[in-house]
């Protein structure tokens, strides 16, 4: 293993995952530290953990836990993959965890960058935009979990850690990889060892990449890990062979937690083709009403594609976060879906779709999926994924974080997945 990732959440690591599949690595999605070593044929591997909106110093404990794993696998290089919006509170997780990352490996300069042009997500004078809006314009404000009320990344990192924020700006990244390895330099000479690099283009995060060559620890987005492939190919030592793919027959369900914008629209496109779906109700799931056994017979009943679903507009969400508390409705909900996810397993579903981050660690980890293989892209940022497992069952699936895709993602990524 050359390159070892730690994801902050499910969808983002299957994000990155797709990034370096497609650049050419043999990419393997681990869920959380696995119990024993790797296959010697992987060539990047990530460490999915659930540790964006869990306290600090447990995301500290384990992404070092996940780093130390991925030291042992032979890795040289390591990657802290968070969102491109930038998912996190005044508290954290990214500047902990990266101040973690950065004591534990010694790295000096350490780039910061959530910019993902693929998806709308750049950064420019340390300011981060969703396609023409700044992030706290965008919708993101009103996110339930970590509103993000600044676009001045370097001002809300600082709040999250002790380490002395820099800043590369777009005049250094334009000049290409040799521009910014010397602004980085300077930077760092000036005392910052946590660096917000700006980048607008995949070119420029292709050049960054090219900059970072041989620095231990890299912090941001997908688009951080564009250019680092090919570090590893120009010495030799990739294989070349990539990833190899397969769909599943069978039954499909969609399981839809998120509330993010682009997934309403996903839940609305559904709801206008006719195809079946079942609500779950906030206040029915936080009171134990709802009995994942019944919803599951509900969905397996189905001869169409059915959703079950709890995304809600921005005021329900808020009502309920207010009347309940944000952890212990997201408890309920996660809860609920990790075990409707389970019966349709053992009810023998082929393929299963997943929309929110949050939701998706809640299935995978609820399903006791150990490692994921890489299959094509479903949209920017998505990727098929496949589960064996112990007995040789398949499970073909999409994690969606909340923002991707398009309005007809569901019926997408249900035919890529299939056979
Ligand atoms: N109706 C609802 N009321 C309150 N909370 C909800 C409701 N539906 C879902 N939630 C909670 O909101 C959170 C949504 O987070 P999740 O990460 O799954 O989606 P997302 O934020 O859209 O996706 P991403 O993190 O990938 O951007 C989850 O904890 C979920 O349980
Ligand atoms: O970076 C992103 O936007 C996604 O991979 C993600 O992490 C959203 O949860």
């Amino acid at each position: 293993m050359l390159l070892g990732c730690i994801g902050d959440d499910f969808t983002g690591s299957s994000d990155l995952a797709n990034t370096l599949s497609k650049q050419g690595m043999r990419v393997t999605q681990f869920s959380g530290v696995p119990q024993g070593a790797a296959d010697p044929s992987v060539e990047a591997g990530i460490v999915a953990l659930k540790s964006r909106s869990i306290p600090a110093d447990e995301a500290i404990a384990q992404s070092l836990k996940a780093l130390e794993w991925l030291k042992a696998q032979g890795c040289t290089q390591f990657l802290f993959k968070y969102c491109s919006t930038f998912d996190s509170t005044p508290e954290g997780n990214i500047g902990p965890v990266a101040t973690a990352l950065a004591e534990a490996l010694n790295a000096e300069k350490v780039v910061v960058c959530p910019a993902f042009p693929g998806a709308g997500r750049t950064l420019y004078q340390g300011h981060l935009f969703v396609h023409d809006q700044l992030l706290n314009e965008s919708g993101m404000e009103h996110h339930p979990l970590n509103p993000m009320t600044d676009a001045d990344i370097r001002r809300w990192l600082a709040r999250q850690t002790q380490l002395s924020v820099g800043h590369v700006g777009y005049e250094h990244v334009r000049q290409g990889a040799t521009g910014i390895a010397a602004a980085l330099d300077q930077a760092n000479a000036s005392g910052a060892r946590l660096i917000v690099v700006d980048a607008v283009t995949d070119t420029d995060l292709i050049e960054i990449g090219t900059a970072l060559d041989g620095l231990p620890l890299i912090t941001g987005g997908s688009g951080i890990a564009l250019g680092l492939p090919e570090n590893f190919r120009r010495r030799g030592l990739l294989a070349g062979t990539g990833n190899k793919w397969t769909g599943v027959a069978g039954q499909s369900v969609v399981l839809s937690g998120s509330c993010s914008t682009a997934t309403r629209g996903q839940v609305a496109r559904h709801s206008q083709a006719g195809l079946p779906m079942f609500e779950i109700k906030a206040d029915a799931a936080i009171a134990g009403q709802l009995e994942p056994k019944h919803i599951a017979q509900w969905a397996l009943k189905q001869t169409k594609r059915p959703l079950i679903y709890s995304s809600a507009d921005p005021q329900v969400v808020r009502q309920v976060q207010e009347t309940y508390g944000r952890e212990r409705a997201a408890d309920a909900i996660e809860g609920l879906f990790g075990a409707i996810a389970r019966e349709l397993v053992a009810g023998g579903i082929g393929r299963l779709i997943v929309a929110g981050g949050e939701t998706s660690g809640a299935v995978v980890e609820s399903l006791t999926i150990e490692a994921l293989e890489i299959g094509p892209e479903i949209a920017p940022g998505v990727p098929a994924l496949l589960a064996t497992s112990r007995d040789g069952d398949k499970l073909a699936l999409a994690l969606k974080s909340g923002n991707f895709g398009g309005p007809d993602f569901f019926a997408d990524a249900d035919s890529l997945l299939s056979p």
